[in-house]
Formats: structure tokens, sequence, C-alpha cells
């Protein structure tokens, strides 16, 4: 496949390098480094999918550009998703194809599914409070991370009680606590804290490297193209 790459910073590279060991071409690059490429340069006659990983203020404008020029588009950016029903919409109108992920990593998504799972039981036997703690590098612009809101609105689906997240210590019961820590260049670590009286109860992913998102972006980016709507990995997974 020819795929169009938007973001080349740390996961832009990554997805590169993942694209090409699958055999697949690299269309163009868009990043800020190399204005002369522009993203109105591309579309189904010369790519066949575009990959996203900017900035959350870049996200959306890149997205409507992939779905006005036809081109199936695959984004992880985080930090923009107060203009996903927008993108839902125009996705629609265009019949075009997005897919959109927090995380791209298989063992992430297979953390939000154990982690719905154990919300359930959980809330089921009571007496444990919960909460949820995110640890990126210190170059992360969003806050709290994707992932973690995804795990918190998975948790908050078993705790009705649970109104809202706060990206703090929780200031009531009605609240579910995200702490977020930036720690030099960690990856991506997230962990999900039940406590009692009497014990701890953690579910815990810890991402050792980017290969891990960079391979599931471009298995999402294989899958994309020749599907209309809005997909994400448990559409991919089957989950
Ligand atoms: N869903 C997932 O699995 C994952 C998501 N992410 C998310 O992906 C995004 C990117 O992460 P990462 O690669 O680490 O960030 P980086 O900052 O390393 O790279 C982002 C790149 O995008 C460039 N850029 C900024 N604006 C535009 C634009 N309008 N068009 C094209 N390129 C642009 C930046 O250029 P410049 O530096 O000049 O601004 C930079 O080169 C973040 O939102 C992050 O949270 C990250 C990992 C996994
Ligand atoms: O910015 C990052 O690095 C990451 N961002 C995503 C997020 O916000 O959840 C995914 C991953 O944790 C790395």
């Amino acid at each position: 496949m020819n795929i169009l790459l938007i973001g080349y910073g740390k996961m832009g590279r990554a997805i590169e390098a993942q694209a090409l060991s699958r055999g697949h071409q690299i269309a163009g690059i868009i990043d800020p480094s190399r204005p002369e490429v522009q993203l109105g340069q591309f579309g189904p006659h010369n790519a066949d999918v575009a990959i996203e990983f900017t900035h959350p203020d870049a996200a959306f404008a890149n997205v409507q550009a992939c779905l006005r020029q036809g081109l199936p588009v695959v984004c992880g950016s985080t930090g923009w998703l107060h203009h996903f029903p927008e993108a839902k919409a125009l996705a629609q109108e265009k019949s075009g194809a997005l897919f959109y992920a927090s995380n791209y990593s298989v063992g992430v998504n297979l953390f939000f599914h154990f982690n719905e799972y154990v919300a359930a039981k959980m809330h089921q036997f009571g007496g444990y409070d919960v909460q949820v703690r995110e640890i990126h590098h210190v170059h992360k612009v969003d806050q709290p991370s994707g992932t973690a809101l995804t795990v918190a609105e998975g948790i908050m689906r078993h705790y009705p009680e649970k109104k809202k997240w706060r990206n703090d210590t929780a200031e009531s019961a009605e609240e579910l606590a995200i702490i977020s820590e930036r720690l030099a260049e960690t990856v991506g670590t997230h962990v999900v804290t039940y406590t009692s009286p009497v014990d701890v109860l953690e579910l815990k992913h810890e991402a050792l490297s980017r290969e891990g998102f960079a391979h599931g972006a471009v298995l999402a980016a294989e899958w994309l193209p020749g599907k209309q709507g809005v997909f994400g990995m448990k559409d991919l997974l089957g989950l």
C-alpha cells in the first residue's frame, strides 16, 4: 500500500519503520519540517490511506482534509475528541472512512477489555475505591492521556455513581480521579487501582517502546481502505 504520513515526530517515524518492514511504500510525509509537501497534493490517485499522528490542535483539520480529499484516514492524535461528532458527520457526508483509537497497541486494547470486566466485578462486590493513573514523557502536551480517558469511560460504564472524571484526586464520591504524571522519557503507563481497607488490586499496562502503537496503526491502515464509516480497534480486533 501507499501510505501518507501526517506528522513525522516520534510516532510518524516509528510508523514509517513499521510500514516499510511490512512491505508498504510511503506516499509522502506531511510535517512542518517539510513545508514543500502539502496535504492538498494527496488523494486516492497517489495514496491508499493516511496515518495522522500530530498534535491536539492540528488533528481535526487534518482529518477533515483527508475526508474531503477522499483519503481513508487512521488518526492517533489525542486531545481533539471534542470535535469527534463533527468528524463523524463529515465521514458520513463524504461516504469516507475514519479510524480512531486513543491507543493502537494491541496490549492496551486487551487492557481496555479486561478493565471493563474488572470494573463490572469490582462494582458488583463493592467496598473498593477506584482510581486511574497515567505516566508519560515530559514532552506530552495533552493531559490526561487519551488512553486514560478511554479507561475512565470503561470504568464509569460500570460505576453509575461516578458522574464525571477529575484530573486530580477526587473531591467527592461522584468523581473518578485520573492522576497524571510526567516523568523523563516514559513511553506510556496506565494503572487502575482498587483500594479497600484491607487490600489493593491493580491492573497495569506499561509500553516499553512505541513499536506496539506503530504496529497497531499500520494494521488499521491495512484494514481500512475500501470501508465506509467510523471505526476503532474493537472493529479491527473483534474485541
Ligand atoms: N493513539 C495512539 O496509539 C498514540 C497516540 N499518540 C498521540 O499522537 C500524537 C503525536 O505524538 P508524537 O509523535 O509522540 O508527537 P511528536 O511531537 O513527536 O510529533 C508530532 C509531529 O507532528 C508535527 N505536526 C504538528 N502539527 C502538524 C500539522 N498540522 N501537520 C502535520 N504535522 C504536524 C509536529 O511538528 P512540530 O514539532 O514542528 O510541531 C511533529 O513533527 C499525540 O497527540 C500523541 O498523544 C502517541 C502515541 C500513541
Ligand atoms: O503522547 C503519547 O506519547 C501517547 N499518547 C497516547 C495517549 O494520550 O493515550 C497513547 C500513548 O499512551 C502514548
